[in-house]
């Protein structure tokens, strides 16, 4: 079986980070591994409440992975401090890790800050050049290129930028903000868009942990990263279509589309 490792933060309310990474790596055929960069308290309405690991503490949980279950891909999430960046960066380049997807994720769905304002110029100068992928949103994609991303033109010119500037292909998410569920890669001088049905479901919370994680399981089977994007795509849609209404704000997906008949049985109330 295939490994593949996410370092994140958990979400309570389980429909983004750790949680939605692990579910969705399992649901996409490879053994979840996990290293918790931070607790937040968080439901489908906001972030409460953060408690960060230490440095020291997340370091001892990524020296027990890679010293015994060596991941074949590695998912990065959630990481709000400097000091956080770079032992993962130092881990990453120390043990040689392959097929590293970097999610930049800066705020959550609801609005609330995930990364430290002050700890952005140690993300990009430590940690984006080790990734093979960026899958930023569009506001993330402004702060890493620098140019404001009105059109899809500024789309694909914003790919380009970040691409060569951290040296990795880029997908630039279109999502809930522009062009609708159409994301574009920029990879070694060419681009390519990934076109996507718009599903009418203002619940998605977690789509984008959910989709990097979905490519970094593709990447340890083997895939292209053409492929593997595709196929994430794929997954992550069906997951919203299925259509799950749970919570007060921008509810969780489900991941376990496919298989939830399999076990409603033994779910079913007498
Ligand atoms: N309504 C939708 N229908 C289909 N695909 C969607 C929809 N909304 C987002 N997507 C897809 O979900 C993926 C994640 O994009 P999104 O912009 O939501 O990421 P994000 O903002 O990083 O997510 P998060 O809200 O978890 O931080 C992309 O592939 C995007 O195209
Ligand atoms: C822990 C965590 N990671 C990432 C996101 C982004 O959706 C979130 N809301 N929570």
């Amino acid at each position: 079986m295939k490994i593949a490792l996410t370092i994140a933060g958990s979400d309570s309310s389980a429909g983004a980070g750790i949680q939605a990474d692990i579910k969705t790596m399992t649901l996409n055929g490879v053994y979840a591994e996990s290293a918790i960069t931070a607790l937040t308290a968080q439901n489908t309405t906001g972030v409460y409440d953060i408690l960060e690991s230490s440095p020291e503490f997340l370091k001892a949980q990524l020296d027990a992975i890679f010293d015994d279950i060596y991941p074949d891909s590695v998912k990065i999430g959630m990481v709000s401090s400097k000091a956080l960046i770079e032992v993962i960066a130092d881990c990453l380049k120390e043990r040689k890790t392959k097929n590293i997807v970097v999610d930049p994720v800066m705020v959550a769905t609801s609005g609330s800050k995930l990364l430290l304002d002050d700890s952005i110029e140690t993300l990009m100068q430590k940690l984006l050049p080790l990734a093979d992928l960026l899958t930023p949103n569009i506001p993330e994609a402004e702060i890493l290129s620098g140019i404001e991303i009105k059109s899809i033109d500024d789309m694909e010119e914003a790919a380009k930028i970040i691409s060569e500037k951290f040296s990795c292909k880029t997908l630039i998410k279109g999502g809930h903000k522009l062009n609708d569920a159409n994301d574009y890669l920029y990879s070694e001088g060419k681009g390519v868009w990934f076109k996507g049905e718009r599903i009418d479901n203002p619940n998605t919370h977690g789509t984008g942990c959910t989709l990097s994680s979905a490519i970094a399981a593709n990447l340890s089977k083997g895939f292209s990263m053409e492929e593997a994007i595709k196929m994430a795509k794929d997954f992550l849609s069906a997951a919203l279509k299925d259509g799950l209404n749970l919570g007060k704000g921008s509810g969780p997906m489900n991941h376990a589309f496919d298989i939830k008949d399999k076990y409603k049985k033994l779910g079913e109330n007498r």
